[in-house]
């Protein structure tokens, strides 16, 4: 009976999970995110095809393993190290592009801000009425425009590209700035906040295969600043009169008033993350005021 006890105990010892530390949770979502992000990447370049290609050779691999195809193996094993050099050189401008974004991003979200301010939304519903107004002013006239909605990712790279502006957002104003023969209308309009901050801006193009022939430089731009920002992009086909919005790397064609506002009213709000984390930098910068100011009494 005893030694049924302590096999099935030792047993049990065996299955038990090693220490788990909160480092580990830690590595656990620095990797998931990693990995994320590497696919999510993989998915809207180039690279998209050349992983499929290396999915098919990785499965090539483990048959020729499983029927010990020695010389494809010894062929396999002293190709890869030229194939790390080739993939290197060939995805150069990607592997560039995704490094300068690394760099790029905040480490600070916007919500984090230095004004004491109590509100919640990015910019007021009086802007959101003026996009709208303006979007469906201009796709009526066949007038083309770009504008850019900064979300929590800084636009300031791009928004140096072009010509600075800081105008409180109107109807009139966008409308002025996208007709046709004027020194601004070329490019794209940066907002941030209630404001436009630049306009004749010039945009990353997206090199994602899949989008659709149709779709020219200006909608391809907006696609691009898309994927590689979390801001929003309006488009006014000066072709076809249509509106579409470009976010996390996808278009939306031809969207009307009502769903251009929706997707506004989305962005507009902080989300409860943000939120939270904002009431709580307030706690903890009034705490440190109130502390400030006992030191100094
Ligand atoms: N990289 C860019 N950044 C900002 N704006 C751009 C960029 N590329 C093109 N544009 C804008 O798009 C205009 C050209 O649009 P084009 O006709 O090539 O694209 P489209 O997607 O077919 O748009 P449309 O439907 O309005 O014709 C340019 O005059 C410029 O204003």
């Amino acid at each position: 009976m005893e030694t049924i006890v302590e096999t099935i105990s030792d047993y049990f010892t065996w299955l038990t999970l090693p220490a788990f530390k909160f480092t580990d949770v830690l590595e656990i979502l620095i990797l998931a995110f990693l990995i994320y992000n590497i696919i999510k990447w993989i998915k809207y370049t180039r690279a998209w095809t050349l992983f499929k290609g290396l999915l098919v050779l990785l499965a090539f691999s483990v048959f020729s393993a499983i029927m010990q195809f020695d010389v494809i193996l010894w062929i396999i094993r002293n190709t890869i190290s030229v194939g790390i050099i080739a993939f290197v050189i060939l995805f150069q401008p990607e592997l560039r592009r995704a490094l300068e974004e690394l760099g790029k991003r905040n480490i600070f979200p916007k919500f984090i801000s230095l004004t004491d301010s109590d509100e919640n939304d990015r910019f007021s519903d009086k802007t959101i009425e003026e996009l709208v107004k303006a979007s469906f002013e201009l796709a009526r006239n066949k007038t083309g425009a770009l504008i850019v909605i900064e979300k929590d990712l800084s636009l300031t790279e791009y928004e140096k590209s072009g010509i600075p502006i800081d105008a409180v957002v109107s109807s009139q104003l966008l409308i002025n700035i996208f007709e046709h023969n004027t020194p601004l209308h070329d490019g794209a309009v940066i907002m941030r906040g209630d404001r436009i901050v630049s306009a004749t801006c010039y945009l990353p193009l997206s090199p994602n295969l899949s989008l659709s022939k149709e779709l020219g430089t200006r909608h391809r731009a907006a696609v691009g600043v898309s994927e590689v920002t979390d801001s929003l992009t309006i488009i006014v086909s000066e072709e076809t009169g249509k509106v579409s919005i470009a976010q996390d790397g996808r278009i939306l064609r031809n969207v009307d008033g009502g769903r251009l506002k929706s997707e506004l009213v989305k962005l507009q709000k902080l989300d409860a993350f943000a939120q939270e984390t904002k009431l709580k930098w307030q706690k903890v910068k009034k705490h440190l005021f109130r502390n400030k100011q006992d030191g100094e009494l």
